[in-house]
């Protein structure tokens, strides 16, 4: 079996450590034996329809996302949007999920059109959402991560959000809910990176490609002890800011 994961503005949307997520893709196929290639699709490149069996785009500022959302508003998007619905499995990172929805307004910047994938719009905010985050999904369990965004993205009524936020701040810090579905793609703003932290998303990702080469079934199991133990370090920072957010918030509070 043979994968090819397209990385999608590989080059200019790549902030806070997203190109782990590559990597941990390509190393949990190879280490099932599954070839695998990545084909990095930048801003003018082509997008050929059936090409990619798993699309990753990472984060970036607002200036790539112009961009980028420029790149994609043209027959590019129509097939972008068209190899999702056929099923391939997409993982898509706060700037990159951001340009998955209807728009994204930044600061001060004219509105970029999205591709309207995710039922979601951005609005950017006055401040930043920084750091560590757990959420909870029904299908992945707890999820670790970091973020570090000033957009706020909120649901409409036919959007899934991928959890509920434990510890931080998520989609807006205010309803929440963090990240977004539709068919296999998933919209977070969990940079960190990701996946080495998260494996069951990882191999979600890996499993809905093969299936779309008519594979079926459980993928062979990994020794994930590493992985397991750097996340509940992620879950322990993540608590220890809970807890220093709630001391700071009482201090300024007297
Ligand atoms: N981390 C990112 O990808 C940032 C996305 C967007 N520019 C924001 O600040 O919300």
């Amino acid at each position: 079996m043979h994968l090819t994961i397209g990385w999608l503005y590989a080059r200019t949307m790549n902030i806070y450590g997203d190109r782990g997520n590559i990597v941990t893709l390509v190393e949990r196929c190879r280490r099932r034996g599954i070839a695998v290639d990545v084909l990095e699709i930048g801003v003018g490149d082509p997008l050929e329809p059936g090409r990619c069996d798993l699309f990753f785009w990472g984060g970036g500022q607002d200036r790539e996302q112009i961009a980028a959302a420029r790149d994609l508003a043209g027959p590019k998007g129509e097939t972008l949007r068209a190899e999702i619905e056929r099923g391939v499995p997409l993982l898509a990172v706060c700037g990159g999920y951001q340009l998955l929805g209807h728009f994204y307004r930044p600061h001060g910047g004219p509105e970029l059109p999205g591709l309207g994938l995710f039922d979601a719009w951005t609005i950017a905010g006055s401040r930043r959402m920084i750091g560590n985050i757990v959420v909870d999904s029904d299908e992945f369990g707890e999820l670790v991560g970091f973020e570090n965004h000033s957009g706020q993205t909120f649901l409409g009524l036919s959007a899934r959000p991928l959890g509920r936020v434990r510890i931080g701040w998520g989609n807006n810090g205010r309803d929440g809910s963090e990240g977004c579905r539709y068919r296999h793609a998933i919209g977070t703003y969990l940079h960190g990176p990701l996946l080495p932290k998260n494996p069951r998303l990882a191999d979600y990702l890996i499993a809905r490609a093969l299936e779309l080469h008519g594979w079926s079934g459980e993928l062979p199991p990994l020794d994930d002890t590493l992985a397991d133990r750097a996340h509940a370090e992620a879950v322990r920072r993540a608590e220890d800011q809970r807890r220093r957010f709630a001391w700071h918030r009482l201090l300024r509070l007297r």
